[in-house]
C-alpha cells in the first residue's frame, strides 16, 4: 500500500547542539535503510520549510504507523497521512 506522507519537524530551540547533530544522523541512517528496502520510496524537501514530503510502501496502516514512530524524531515532528490507491488513468506498473 501507498501513503503520502508529510513531516514537519519542530526541533526545540533549546535542544542541545550534540543531542540535535546525534538525532539528525540517526534520522538520516533510518530513512536511508527504508529506502534501501524500498519501504520509503521518496522523500522531497518542502521548499522554503523544515518539512518533507515521502513516500511509502508497506504492507498496511500497521507496518507505516511502526515505521513512523520508530524515527528518531518522531517526538518532534508534526505527521500527516494520506492512503494512495491506484487512479484509473495511470499508465506506470509500479504506481498500485
Ligand atoms: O529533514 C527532514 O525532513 C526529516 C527527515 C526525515 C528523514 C530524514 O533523513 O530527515
Amino acid at each position: 500500500m501507498l501513503f503520502h506522507v508529510k513531516m514537519t519537524v519542530n526541533l526545540p530551540h533549546d535542544l542541545p547542539a550534540d543531542q540535535a547533530t546525534d538525532i539528525l544522523a540517526r534520522e538520516k541512517a533510518y530513512s536511508q535503510a527504508l529506502q534501501a528496502e524500498g519501504k520509503w520510496r521518496h522523500i522531497w524537501r518542502v521548499a522554503g520549510h523544515y518539512a518533507n514530503i515521502s513516500i511509502f510502501d508497506v504492507a498496511d496502516n500497521e507496518e507505516l504507523h511502526v515505521l513512523l514512530s520508530g524515527l528518531p524524531l518522531f517526538k518532534f515532528m508534526d505527521i500527516e497521512v494520506m492512503p494512495l490507491l491506484r487512479h484509473p488513468s495511470a499508465v506506470r506498473d509500479d504506481d498500485r
